[in-house]
């Protein structure tokens, strides 16, 4: 920095705001550049807000909140350009509350000023023998002023009273920097809260606020050639700004920040503290000399303008706890409506392409709640007026104004039944959804395998249509996969019926819709269901037996690619006369009449059946009839066991135990 003389004297020191206003800046600037109008909007949203004005003595503060001295004695001129960010926040904060029809307004309004360490009510001037008392409010969780005047402000005028008397009633000293210096800080309060009529007739309140604070100046007492009660003044003044200036200093060091902040060293210091760091919102308006002479206060000032800069607060909107409890618990309540309705919506797609069991709620109302004891039975009479018992929980509007206590506790009872019933019933459904996933791909998985070998028997057989009749069947790949498509199609039965023995929590939701035992083959997911769409693959065809209208007893409807597979190698008659419409097997000389399945007989049953007539049809006639009997004998009983197809394949669970049980007639294999 060049000093007098071209010299340099020391480092040029930078320091960085938000905004940094010219001497030339107007007060009209400061209103609108300031950032003022954010707080004051905030303030009106239930934010606890605060500026103050900090500076040496005679930098401008009261200047900047309040105007020249003498403004307002003769009563405030509405159109002076001279008025400070006070007036013209509070013609601001009216126009604002004006354009929110939406809400109900009330204002108070306070002033106080600290005084040689008293607090003196500026409103009620015979505080003045008497201070006020800080107190700490444990409902609070802070510092108030006991017995502090409040003025109710229905007009601006009323506003502007406050602000004229607290004027006239401050203490002002003049001394060598200052004419009309302020021998003390001030704090005026305005309190806003707000009703605001919010769904099911409940109405939030909200306590904002917006506090200006003028500072006294620090001030170098030889400077001023402070002396007598003028020097006490200044020596006060200059040591609650110390402590502010800790306060500050401790909160904006993070490494600090669990330190102890000595909030309770000064009266300034603890009415602030929320301000400082609690969950207010605080713009701070540093004033400074642009006088060579002041340029140590100047770096002063600007320092802690610049550490108040980095403390972070953590702003919150004050609220009647009762009605902070109901409106988060509603809240609450809608977003996990708003989940299941969802979820509930997912799991009717997952279930549309399947046969309904039984009735499923599709209602926004889900069936536990609409039938929840808590929310339609405990409702205690004497609450009933609040109450409406169509729908969920209704609260009549023009009786919840006249709530007493034990009502609200009833009704926030209530809520909390209701949202407790809706988060269990929104992990019911999502333990659901988690298990159709792992079904769809279990039999995604199915499929494709069935596919795939589907396939490879294709190609054999195309490439070989003798191969059934040669020696070497028991290796004979088509053979074998035939014996695996059956062990295939039990592993998806059971599968389907593992689904519907699931615990009582998800058969409660599934038995209505999914298919039953009996009646299900293969369980096709519906999201990945293409009937209608590619007819002619075996998936497609596979879930048309599925469709609801299908009789339960319907036994299993091979796909048309598969028999005639089956046809092509001479062992599709029975198989045939088996999927299809049940007609007389009696055609088939291994199986005979036994393997009509046109009986009902369940699916287990009828898979067991099937199996018989491949091993002895596929195999007997070549193996059997043969060139090899032998080894056709050894082979039909082995076929259980072996080649992907064997017992290992077989499926636990009721599909698979049904193996077991020989249909009457059945050779053993
Ligand atoms: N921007 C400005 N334009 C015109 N006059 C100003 C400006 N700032 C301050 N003044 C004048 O300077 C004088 C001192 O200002 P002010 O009283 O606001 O200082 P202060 O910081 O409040 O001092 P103290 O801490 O001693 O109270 C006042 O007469 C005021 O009108």
């Amino acid at each position: 920095m060049d000093g007098v003389n071209g010299q340099v004297t020391q480092k040029p020191k930078v320091f960085s705001y938000n905004v940094v206003f010219e001497p030339e800046a107007t007060q009209e600037d400061i209103l609108e550049h300031s950032g003022i109008k954010r707080l004051l909007d905030m303030a009106i949203d239930g934010f606890s807000c605060t500026v103050f004005c900090y500076g040496q003595t005679g930098s401008g503060k009261t200047h900047t909140l309040t105007g020249p001295p003498h403004l307002f004695e003769n009563g405030p001129d509405m159109f002076s350009e001279s008025h400070g960010l006070i007036f013209r926040s509070f013609v601001y904060l009216f126009n604002q509350l004006e354009s929110r029809d939406d809400q109900e307004f009330t204002l108070t309004a306070s002033y106080l000023e600290i005084y040689n360490e008293k607090v003196i009510d500026l409103l009620n001037m015979g505080t003045n023998n008497k201070p006020l008392q800080v107190r700490w409010s444990k409902k609070k969780r802070g510092f108030f002023v006991e017995n502090l005047f409040e003025i109710e402000c229905a007009e601006l005028d009323d506003l502007l009273a406050v602000l004229e008397e607290g004027l006239r009633n401050r203490a002002v000293a003049s001394h060598n920097m200052n004419e009309y210096s302020s021998r003390s800080h001030t704090i005026l309060s305005v309190n806003i809260t707000s009703e605001q009529k919010a769904d099911d007739g409940v109405y939030i309140t909200r306590n904002g606020k917006i506090n200006f604070v003028d500072l006294a100046g620090s001030e170098m007492t030889k400077k001023t050639n402070s002396e007598g009660k003028t020097l006490e003044e200044a020596n006060n003044i200059n040591k609650s700004l110390m402590v502010l200036g800790t306060c500050i200093a401790a909160l904006s060091d993070s490494r600090k920040r669990d330190a102890h902040v000595p909030y309770r060293d000064s009266k300034l210091t603890k009415l602030l503290a929320d301000s400082l760091a609690g969950n207010g919102v605080t713009l701070m308006i540093a004033c400074v000399s642009p006088a060579k002479s002041n340029i140590s206060e100047t770096i002063n000032t600007l320092r802690y303008a610049a550490r108040a800069k980095r403390i972070r607060t953590k702003p919150i909107i004050v609220m009647d706890p009762k009605e902070k409890v109901i409106m988060s618990l509603q809240r609450e309540v809608s977003l996990l409506r708003e989940e299941n309705a969802h979820l509930k919506m997912l799991i009717d797609l997952g279930e549309s392409g399947l046969p309904q069991g039984g009735q499923h709620t599709t209602s926004g109302q889900s069936p536990s709640l609409a039938n929840d004891p808590n929310i339609a039975e405990n409702v205690p009479n004497t609450a009933l007026p609040l109450m409406s018992r169509q729908g969920s929980f209704r609260i009549d509007d023009e009786k919840l104004e006249n709530l007493d206590n034990r009502e609200l506790i009833r009704l926030v009872q209530h809520y909390m039944a209701e949202h407790e019933n809706v988060r269990m019933e929104n992990k019911e459904l999502q333990e659901i959804t988690a298990e159709l996933v792992r079904d769809q791909e279990l039999v995604c998985k199915e499929n494709e395998r069935l596919l795939r070998k589907l396939e490879a028997a294709s190609r054999v057989s195309t490439s070989d249509p003798n191969a059934q009749n040669d020696d070497s069947v028991s290796g004979n790949p088509a053979a074998s996969g035939e014996n695996q498509l059956d062990s295939s199609l039990a592993t998806n039965t059971s599968s389907t019926n593992r689904g519907s023995k699931r615990g009582s929590k998800i058969s409660s939701f599934r038995s209505r819709s999914l298919p039953s035992s009996s009646s299900s083959q293969v369980w096709i997911n519906p999201l990945n269901d293409t009937r209608g769409k590619d007819t002619g693959s075996a998936t497609s065809r596979r879930s048309d037996n599925t469709a609801p209208q299908e009789s339960p007893q319907r036994p299993h409807h091979l796909p048309d690619s598969i028999n005639k597979e089956l046809e092509k190698r001479r062992i599709g008659k029975s198989m045939t006369d088996l999927s299809g419409s049940g007609g007389s097997t009696n055609s088939g000389k291994s199986n005979g009449g036994r393997l009509n399945t046109s009986d009902g007989r369940n699916e287990s049953e009828f898979i067991l059946t099937r199996r018989a007539p491949l091993k002895s049809k596929s195999i007997s006639p070549g193996v059997a009839a043969g060139k090899s009997g032998g080894r056709g004998k050894a082979r039909s009983k082995s076929v259980p066991r072996q080649k992907g197809g064997g017992r290992g394949d077989i499926p636990r669970g009721p599909a698979a135990r049904g193996t077991d049980r020989k249909p009457k007639g059945m050779r053993s294999s």
